[in-house]
């Protein structure tokens, strides 16, 4: 990098916006149009015709990806050499869970189940509070017990639905190498791939993937967990609670993206050359942001769009740029709700960036906005659809983008991008 580019990083402002899930497809119930296209976004339209657009395909080809692989590959990480650990690490990183290599780690769902382990829902409604899943935790980790008495186990509860499980072996280090018990997601070279839910599902048995006794041991575990678990819910009383309330049961922890390792990977700040600080919500995002050496700026819970705004703008006295992770569009899309994936857009244009570019007037300061993958409303889930780029500020090159959504994102002049290319081509086209 020369003197002069250096110090033009050094003068860069950036604010990196990720909508989690936002990507999608027509839906009947918007007049055939996307969720993106059919909400009144004044604020991001503005920011179109600043700037210009492109799509990106956020890990690969024909991989729908959970949100910690695509976030990973959105901030320039992309694991080509199947290096990942596992969204099971991430978690636990992020609430803080003791983890050490040889251990095994997981994500977990509250779900809900019937006596045939059929899944009635995999997050059980999704409204679990806080004391509800402390409870059941509470039961579950002074209870379950193994076969094998070097075998041991930790649960930490995180945000409504989701939880993480923690695996311990005191002879052995368990192998990563099993099979989810949750039926929506597939692992591929430890990435956590979405399938199809939309059919009848049922929780899996684990399977050891590998010849080895720690594959076996560790599938062996989670099989008990997961036996015991159903056992000690049956008739808890915060389930009887729940029924009485005429909520469904948490009776059920379905398991996906075990990893028995720590990842090592170079700071962000050395990777791109400049400062990055971020703001996020979820397990998953703390997770990577610690893994990556991130400053971490509080400003609320999820849906406190204003102070997301506020702090993001204050955040680059500190920083050169700052990633936002915005949660919103993807439960919509997995609840399948295009209204409501409408209406959260809607709320986040008005609330998050009309607060953002009012708080940003006057600077020269680069908003760059995309998704972290797409979950189309008619699938309920992620798919491998491009998401929408937007790199706008003055900056930039206006392309004759009007609005972000698919379709400008299919015509716009930054074309087709990787995932892992976008921040270091944003940082460049805002660099000069
Ligand atoms: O919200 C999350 O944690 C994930 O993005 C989706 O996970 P889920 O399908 O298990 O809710």
């Amino acid at each position: 990098m020369t003197k002069s580019s250096s110090v033009a990083m050094k003068g860069i402002r950036l604010v990196y916006v990720l909508l989690d899930g936002i990507g999608d497809l027509p839906h009947p119930l918007l007049n055939d149009l996307t969720p993106l296209e059919a909400a009144y976004t004044p604020n991001l339209d503005a920011l179109a015709r600043n700037g210009a657009m492109g799509k990106v395909i956020s890990v690969g080809k024909g991989i729908a990806p959970q949100s910690d692989i695509a976030v990973f590959n959105m901030l320039g990480y992309s694991f080509k050499d199947g290096s990942y650990v596992g969204r099971g690490v991430i978690e636990s990183i992020g609430c803080n869970i003791d983890f050490r290599d040889g251990d095994l780690a997981l994500r977990g769902n509250f779900a809900t189940i019937d006596d045939k382990l059929k899944i009635v829902d995999r997050r059980a409604g999704r409204v679990i509070s806080s004391e509800e899943a402390k409870a059941v935790c509470k039961t579950l980790r002074d209870n379950i017990r193994f076969s094998d008495k070097d075998a041991s186990i930790a649960l930490e509860p995180t945000i409504a639905h989701r939880v993480v499980i923690r695996l311990r072996h005191a002879k052995m280090k368990l192998s990563d190498k099993i099979t989810n018990t949750d039926p929506a997601y597939d692992k591929i070279d430890g990435m956590g791939i979405a399938k199809d839910t939309t059919g009848e599902m049922f929780v899996q048995k684990s399977a050891a993937e590998e010849d080895s006794d720690q594959a076996r041991t560790a599938a062996k575990m989670l099989n008990e967990f997961t036996t015991q678990v159903v056992q000690l819910l049956r008739d808890h009383p915060v389930n009887r609670a729940r029924i009485a309330a005429g909520k469904k049961p948490m009776n059920c922890i379905i398991a996906r993206d075990s990893g028995n390792r720590y990842p090592h990977v170079d700071p962000i700040d050395k990777k791109h050359g400049i400062s990055v600080g971020c703001i996020v919500d979820m397990p998953v995002e703390i997770g990577i942001s610690k893994v990556l050496g991130m400053k971490m700026f509080q400003a609320g819970d999820v849906n406190d769009y204003e102070e997301k705004a506020k702090v993001a703008a204050k955040s680059l006295k500190s920083v050169n740029a700052v990633y936002v992770h915005i949660k919103g569009p993807d439960e919509f899309g997995h609840d399948g709700d295009a209204r409501g994936k409408k209406k959260n857009i809607e709320d986040i244009d008005k609330r998050f960036f009309g607060t953002l570019m009012n708080e940003l007037k006057g600077s020269s300061t680069a908003i760059v906005v995309s998704g972290d993958h797409s979950t189309p409303c008619v699938k309920k889930g992620h798919s491998d659809d491009p998401v929408p780029l937007l790199v706008s500020g003055s900056m930039v090159k206006q392309d004759g983008s009007a609005r972000f959504t698919e379709n400008y994102a299919k015509r716009g002049n930054l074309g087709l991008l990787m995932g892992a290319d976008v921040l270091s081509t944003a940082i460049k086209m805002v660099a000069g």
